[in-house]
């Protein structure tokens, strides 16, 4: 993606124009979203009147200090919380007021999502595991597509093991598997590479990063790790529950250097 393009499309969301097709609709799209945790005297605002849009086909990083709102965003942003006021747009589908039977419904065909801990089902294979979303949806995989996939996330041969048989960058590969086989609009991590060393989570990095440069993928990630962050088209920043800025085209020191003044590191 161009560095104009991306200005463009992280703009602030503007409701005139607004194409209704949902293929011409951006990945994700927030307006004022505000989400309160408590109620009386305290309340805590974990996200405050944040509006962005993430395009298709891109790769965003989201980090801020510990307690800066980037959980509450991805929860809301995945479908998995609903903001306290404010809407969510997933593909141009407006998950305000959904009940949780549609949501559920949702993030099944249209989200996929991979965690630092990867969580995967320790009884299961690897084969299993990533036909799970696909058999909870009552779909069955097309003819070749598991092993198009073991071969797209660097897996052949391992169909048969369990997870416990794997290493943790093979786990979660598996996992990044499970969480593209349904073909979801977004793709989310909240720290996919946390518990990985350094040269697996790079590996895991480029293999994201494949995703959306070959086959168009977007991916949103929540890291605190300027180097994992050096990995997308933009790095969002939250402050406060409020967005604080962005980076284009980061580098981690570019990344570093921003979130020290954000005083992460104080
Ligand atoms: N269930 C909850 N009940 C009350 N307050 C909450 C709840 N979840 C989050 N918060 C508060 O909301 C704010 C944002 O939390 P959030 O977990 O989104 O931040 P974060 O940036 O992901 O933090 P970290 O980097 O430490 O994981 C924090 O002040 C947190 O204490």
């Amino acid at each position: 993606m161009s560095n104009q393009l991306r200005a463009a499309a992280y703009e602030h969301p503007s409701t005139t124009g607004e194409r209704a097709h949902a293929d011409s609709a951006p990945a994700v799209r927030l307006t004022s979203v505000t989400r309160t945790y408590g109620r009386g005297t305290n309340p805590v605002r974990a996200l405050d009147d944040v509006s962005l849009t993430i395009p298709r086909g891109s790769f965003t990083a989201v980090m801020g200090p510990s307690g800066s709102g980037k959980s509450t965003f991805l929860h809301c942003a995945a479908g998995l919380d609903s903001p306290t006021s404010g809407r969510v747009e997933l593909g141009g589908t407006d998950l305000t007021g959904m009940n949780e039977t549609r949501l559920t419904e949702l993030r099944r065909a249209r989200i996929g999502f991979v965690f630092q801990a990867f969580n995967l089902v320790g009884a299961l294979t690897v084969r299993q595991n990533i036909e799970l979303p696909l058999r909870l949806a009552g779909r069955r995989p097309g003819r070749g597509q598991l092993e198009a996939m073991l071969g797209r996330v660097g897996l052949e041969g391992r169909e048969r093991h369990r997870p416990a048989q794997l290493s943790g960058g093979q786990q979660q590969r598996v996992a990044i598997a499970r969480a593209l086989i349904a073909g979801p609009d977004v793709l989310f991590g909240d720290e996919p590479t946390g518990a990985l060393d350094t040269v697996t989570a790079r590996q895991i990095l480029g293999l994201l990063r494949s995703c959306v440069d070959e086959t168009g993928q977007t991916v949103v990630m929540v890291t605190h790790d300027p180097l994992a962050a050096s990995y997308a088209d933009t790095v969002l920043y939250l402050a406060d529950g409020r967005l604080a800025g962005r980076t284009d085209a980061p580098t981690a020191e570019l990344v570093a250097e921003r979130m020290t003044h954000l005083g992460a590191w104080s």
